[in-house]
């Protein structure tokens, strides 16, 4: 038995959900280029969730039953508050509070389809609201309430701002939401099926899911992006930051995948709107620099951008805290964790690989007096 480091090139699961292939990604057939251009979130959630897209009863059915379950316990909430608010990050929150929802929910261990269903429902719309209730709680504010008549990238930006976006923000955000929803077998969705073929719950596979995001090498590259332009600060620095960082083998966070050679289909949509959206906000320097960033990691490094490094830029204008980008990621990738969880439960088998073992060979224990 030999070790694939990194399980890379490993096929690890069938799924009719997401493909990359050749460098393009399809959700279900469908390829992001189009969905990107086309497709609510709530419809990508549709899709992803049934293998087809909604007619319009279908699709209405689904927003209504997202709008009717975005309310999240006072007791999250509450909790919330007694926390260490200057320094906890909002992806330990989030990841605490996708626990504590499955602590509510009474069919947190009904393990029949309908039921799963029904908490794929609850755990999508309320993880909105757990994600800009903290965002609000941390900074000595109320929660907002969701208004049940907004769609859902409208209410995520209403609840976290406390006024309605205008329709380019939510347009904007919509299409980040879709282009996020789902990527084959990616660490936190694997994360996610590994723990729920033992059999465990939807908020098990969730909450494991949101630790794998965390990590910088995965969705919390989108934060250490912007902490990068931030410390960057003007396009005349761009050269001498990123050089230093090259000469000194350091990894430039926002480029790179494991699986795509010649670039990531989604990072020229969210190029597109960054500068659309740093024009608008009076920011045009911040896509000026990503652009000369990314010449130059592609010259040197012959590495192209991936979701991670023009979302950052795109969030920014939107005016959201930088701590909130991977979180964001989880909202929408959430949609596609629980299509991968349904898929998982549906044709189940525990997933329990191999180690090469390359310890010392048997030895024989010594008493402790004697060591
Ligand atoms: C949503 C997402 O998860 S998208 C990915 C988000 N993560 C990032 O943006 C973090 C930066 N990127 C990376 O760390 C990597 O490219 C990953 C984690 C995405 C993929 O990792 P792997 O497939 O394991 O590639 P690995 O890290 O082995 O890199 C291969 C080579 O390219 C180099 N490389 C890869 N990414 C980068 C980068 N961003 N900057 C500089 N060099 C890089 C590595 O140093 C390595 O070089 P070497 O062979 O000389 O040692
Ligand atoms: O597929 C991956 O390895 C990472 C990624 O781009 C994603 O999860 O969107």
């Amino acid at each position: 038995m030999s070790a694939t480091k990194g399980l890379e090139g490993i096929v690890a699961a069938e799924s009719k959900i997401s493909s990359i292939i050749d460098d393009t990604l399809t959700y279900v057939g469908y390829n992001i280029d189009d969905l990107a251009e086309n497709a609510s979130f709530e419809e990508v959630i549709y899709l992803l969730w049934h293998t087809r897209l909604p007619k319009e009863d279908e699709l209405a059915e689904l927003k209504q039953q997202l709008a009717d379950n975005m309310s999240i316990p006072q007791a999250i909430v509450d909790q919330f508050k007694t926390y260490p608010l200057s320094t906890v990050h909002p992806m330990a929150a989030l990841r605490t509070a996708v626990s504590l929802l499955g602590v509510f929910d009474e069919e947190a261990d009904v393990m029949d389809p309908e039921a799963n269903y029904r908490k794929a429902i609850r755990l999508q719309a309320k993880i909105a609201t757990v994600v800009t209730a903290f965002a609000r709680v941390r900074k000595g504010l109320e929660p907002v309430s969701p208004k049940p008549e907004l769609g859902y990238a409208a209410n995520f930006l209403y609840m976290l701002k406390g006024e309605e976006p205008a329709d380019i923000e939510i347009e904007a955000f919509d299409k980040a939401l879709v282009l996020h929803a789902d990527h084959e077998l990616n660490a936190s969705t694997f994360t996610a099926r590994v723990c729920v073929a033992t059999l465990s719950d939807v908020y098990s596979g969730v909450t494991a899911a949101i630790g794998a995001l965390k990590g910088p090498l995965h969705g919390g590259a989108n934060e250490q992006v912007m902490k990068m332009l931030t410390e960057i600060g003007s396009l005349e620095n761009v050269e001498s930051y990123i050089q230093n960082k090259l000469d000194n083998k350091e990894k430039i966070m926002g480029f790179g995948h494991r699986v795509y050679r010649k670039g990531d289909p989604r990072a020229p949509h969210l190029r597109v709107m960054s500068k659309k959206l740093t024009e608008l906000t009076g920011k045009p320097e911040l896509y000026e620099m990503s652009v000369k960033i990314h010449d130059m990691i592609v010259e040197q490094k012959k590495l192209p951008a991936n979701v991670d490094f023009f979302s950052a830029s795109v969030y920014d204008s939107l005016g959201i805290d930088h701590d909130l980008f991977t979180p964001i990621f989880a909202v929408s990738r959430t949609s596609g964790w629980v299509a991968h969880i349904l898929e998982q439960y549906a044709n189940n088998r525990l997933i329990r690989p191999r180690a090469e073992y390359v310890g010392p060979g048997m030895q024989k224990y010594v008493p402790i007096s004697e060591r």
